[in-house]
């Protein structure tokens, strides 16, 4: 049998960073997607072993499972049911069987991924021998949340494979999971997070796993429902960076200069707030869709330049800023920033939209309206970014079963 699970990206459409300091943000899912997919051998394959092939970089790890038992005796020793920590101790096992795989200079990033991997896998399944498939849609290290959506489908494929998840496997197609389930499987990826992170606020893994729209504060998700029309471009700049340093250089400006920085949250939390009504409010009630985005726009502005006072900024994403503000286009960076992707709002005025009614929860494609969105593209292209759309708010995470006959 085949466990097959596939996890959404995200936009944050206002705080990110300050989510981590007990701030609002707002975030919704993307429909590109991250794919793990958990194959067992059969005992007369005699395959001890526990792979780790990520199709998208051409790379496989393989460990012995005795390996992992010497090295973490005691992960696994709970019920899956209780997501656990990785330990000062357990961090050190895990280097160690990291280190053997010799990962390539060029794509060291990936061993946290590989990090949270280990734990996450040896913790849930213990020592069983296995094949996992990593593939993904997402770019990896640009604000797009792929760090969470790798740990909410991993978590979601093995505990797919527990007691903990009940599920019939003879169901076809995408499935979803219960209430407690996706509750588990979302703990269970905050835990892979923070060994990628660092210090986590917990937003992405939240709406990898429960999709749709949420704001989001101080490990609580409220969901959202949006009563109108909501396209962003989004623009990666292809400068990569690290989510874990950019996290870390915030708590440390925060750390110099705490009075300062706590009027910056603050502030965020506000836009969020506003940010929540406005995209909530009834269209019918008292502002207009083209009032409604005037106000958006405004908010994506005044975070940027809060983005800009914890210098997660960087000069391509001001370029990008730039570039979108000569067509009369608010832009802002979403995720970590220092590179990574920028979203700038497409008012509805400059979309034709193809379905009579476009709901938040659809991904339909649109048309652009010639002129402002192609040159805003073409000028941006021709800075060497990359732009494109993206279906916001539909489903979190799924899994499929593949019974081989
Ligand atoms: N498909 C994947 N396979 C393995 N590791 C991954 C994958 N996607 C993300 N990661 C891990 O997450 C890191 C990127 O996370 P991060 O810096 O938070 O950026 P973002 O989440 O915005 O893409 C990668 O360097 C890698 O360690
Ligand atoms: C900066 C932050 O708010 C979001 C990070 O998102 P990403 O890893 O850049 O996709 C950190 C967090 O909330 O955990
Ligand atoms: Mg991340």
């Amino acid at each position: 049998m085949e466990v097959k699970a596939r996890a959404p990206g995200k936009i944050i459409l206002s705080g990110e960073h300050a989510v981590v300091h007990g701030s609002t943000a707002v975030a919704a899912s993307i429909d590109l997607y991250t794919y793990v997919s958990l194959r067992f051998p059969t005992p007369s394959d005699n395959d001890d072993m526990l792979k780790l092939q990520l199709k998208d970089m051409g790379l496989e790890f393989s460990w012995p499972i005795s390996r992992i038992a010497e090295e973490l005796p005691e992960s696994g020793s709970q019920s899956s049911l209780v997501p656990v920590s990785c330990s000062m101790e357990s961090t050190k096992s895990i280097a160690a069987l990291v280190e053997e795989q010799n990962i390539p200079e060029a794509k060291i990033g990936l061993a946290s991924g590989v990090s949270a991997f280990l734990w996450m896998y040896s913790s849930i399944l213990r020592c069983k021998p296995a094949t996992v498939i990593v593939t993904s849609e997402l770019p990896m290290g640009s604000g797009l949340g792929s760090s969470a959506a790798f740990c909410v489908a991993l978590a979601a494929a093995l505990l797919a494979c527990t007691d903990s998840v009940s599920l019939d496997v003879n169901d076809q197609g995408w499935l979803l999971f219960g209430e407690k389930e996706l509750e588990l499987v979302n703990k269970w990826a905050f835990e892979g997070e923070k060994i990628i992170h660092g210090k986590p606020s917990g937003i992405d893994n939240t709406v990898s796993s429960y999709g749709n729209m949420i704001s989001f504060r101080s490990g609580n998700l409220t969901h959202m429902k949006s009563n109108m029309p909501l396209k962003m471009l989004i623009t990666n700049t292809k400068i990569g960076r690290n989510t874990k340093a950019l996290v870390a250089g915030v708590s440390e400006r925060t750390l110099r200069h705490p009075d300062a920085m706590s009027y910056v949250f603050s502030a965020v939390d506000s836009i969020s707030k506003e940010l929540t009504l406005i995209i909530q409010s009834p269209t019918s009630g008292d502002l207009s869709v083209t009032e409604k985005e005037g106000k958006i726009e405004e908010l994506i502005e005044m975070n940027q330049g809060l983005l800009q006072c914890m210098g997660v900024s960087h000069s391509a994403i001001e370029t990008v800023l730039r570039t979108t503000l000569k067509y009369k286009l608010a832009s802002k960076l979403t995720g970590a920033g220092g590179g990574g992707c920028v979203l700038t709002l497409l008012p509805s005025c400059i979309l034709l939209i193809l379905l009579s009614c476009l709901s938040c929860a659809s991904s339909s494609s649109i048309v652009l309206s010639g002129t402002v969105v192609e040159k805003v593209i073409d000028e941006l292209e021709s800075c060497g970014f990359q732009c494109f759309t993206a279906g916001i708010g539909g489903k979190g995470v799924e899994i499929c079963f593949t019974v081989s006959s």
